[in-house]
């Protein structure tokens, strides 16, 4: 497998030689008999940091298939308004494999969002559990795009753009609209989707950071072109505005010998990521960990932001070293791919989930706090083995009926607070 490196790069790769045309798009006729397509996932007129296109050359246009068909409703959804979001703090334990046979498209159910499609804001939050690899069914959304984080199994994401293999402790980005197959090289797989509704995820500006750190430029991966040239009985699943749909195809979509440009599917391992903290005193807040944000239109806030907690050394002193007691403006859902959260000493396991609403208070629970006010902050500690991670959100993420019916709720999850007894000592009082 290879890939091409750097983040939002200009990319040009064939499987074929010759088959990029040189020095224009779309010349009266492309090498090899291919079709020339331009993709874009930015206004036209964008300006030229933000724009994002790419010329893909290929067996068949994108047009050619079957009429597309209503799907029957299903779990994966943009319909955040089914029930009232509880003020409650949630966890949900993994979700189970299935018995049935299932693929990824089957296997992912909708937890939570805001804002909807329709109008390119917001996201959906989804989780995932697969059993059997798409070999006839190709994917895509024009809904948003899909940062995937696989928790449990490997995939091989089979985009038109290129293969990218994954494993947890990666994430994949998938552009809007670009099709897709997902094979599980390992037989299962489970994990998070984020489906940004909003501006494509880019990497934050770094201020004062300097021109290093966090996640680096050139350790997002985008895949080198490979294409299929399959004929057969196949289906297209579209997702548009919050619904699924369905088309046959007699051949693969994946049949892109060539491309150029900067839109394209990515990957990065979170391994990668270059933490920054406090070395003197206190817990900095949670945006020191950002990885990608998708910007809104008010500057500073995002529709959402894809944060880890990956290892790293607490050397702060005389400090509480979790996470504080906090309530915030924002949404935060929090998954865990490997190890153990240092906020949560239980009930927060590789799979699960959590989600602490606008204002909901929440933070360390009972059993952390006790430790962390008798730890000893001379020295350092090094937390290994952990890899949670964020999708903060600047709107309410409002869960779906699925996610308050799911038998993975935890019901007794903020009974995790209420061991927190009172400490105060007034010391006006007479004793
Ligand atoms: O709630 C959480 O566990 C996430 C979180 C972590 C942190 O270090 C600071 C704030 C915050 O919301
Ligand atoms: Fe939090």
């Amino acid at each position: 497998m290879s890939y091409q490196s750097g983040f939002g790069n200009t990319f040009a790769t064939e499987a074929i030689p010759g088959t990029l045309p040189v020095g224009r798009n779309s010349p009266q006729h492309v090498a090899h008999g291919l079709y020339a397509e331009q993709l874009s996932g930015t206004a036209f007129t964008a300006p030229r940091a933000d724009n994002r296109r790419s010329w893909l050359y290929r067996i068949r246009p994108a047009a050619v298939h079957g009429r597309f068909e209503a799907m029957a409703a299903s779990r994966f959804t943009s319909d955040f308004q089914q029930v009232p979001t509880p003020p409650n703090p949630l966890r949900w334990d993994p979700r189970p494999l299935p018995d049935a046979p299932t693929d990824f498209v089957d296997g992912l159910v909708t937890m939570a969002g805001n804002g909807h499609p329709d109008h390119q804001s917001g996201c959906g939050i989804h989780v995932y559990a697969a059993n059997r690899s798409m070999t006839e069914r190709f994917f895509y959304d024009a809904d948003g795009e899909l940062l995937i984080v696989p928790e449990h199994g490997r995939l091989r994401l089979a985009t038109e753009l290129g293969v990218i293999d994954l494993e947890p402790q990666e994430i994949a980005v998938i552009p809007r609209g670009v099709r897709f197959r997902v094979e599980l090289p390992d037989g299962v797989a489970r994990g998070y989707v984020l489906e940004n509704f909003g501006a494509a995820l880019r990497l934050p500006d770094l201020g004062p950071i300097g021109s290093n750190g966090l996640a680096q430029p050139r350790d997002f991966l985008t895949p080198v072109a490979a294409f299929e040239d399959r004929e057969g009985a196949f289906e297209l699943v579209a997702k548009l505005g919050g619904h699924l749909w369905r088309a046959p195809i007699g051949h693969s979509p994946l049949d892109v010998v060539g491309w150029h440009g900067n839109l394209a599917p990515y990957k990065y391992d979170l391994r990668r990521f270059n933490a920054i903290g406090s070395i003197s005193f206190d817990h900095p807040d949670p945006s020191i960990f950002l990885v990608l944000q998708s910007v809104s239109d008010t500057p500073g806030v995002d529709t959402v932001d894809f944060v880890i907690f990956p290892p790293r050394i607490l050397a702060m002193r005389d400090t509480f070293r979790p996470p504080w007691f906090h309530r915030n403006i924002a949404s935060e859902f929090m998954g865990l791919v490997h190890g153990a959260y240092d906020a949560k000493a239980g009930g927060f396991v590789p799979g699960g989930a959590s989600l602490h609403n606008c204002m909901t208070g929440h933070g360390p629970d009972a059993d952390t706090f006790e430790k962390a006010i008798r730890a000893d902050t001379t020295v350092p500690h090094v937390i290994e083995d952990t890899m949670a991670f964020m999708f903060e959100t600047r709107c309410l993420l409002r869960p779906t009926a699925f996610a308050l019916a799911s038998p993975q709720l935890q019901a007794d999850y903020a009974d995790c607070w209420q061991g927190l007894r009172k400490r105060f000592v007034d010391p006006g009082a007479t004793p």
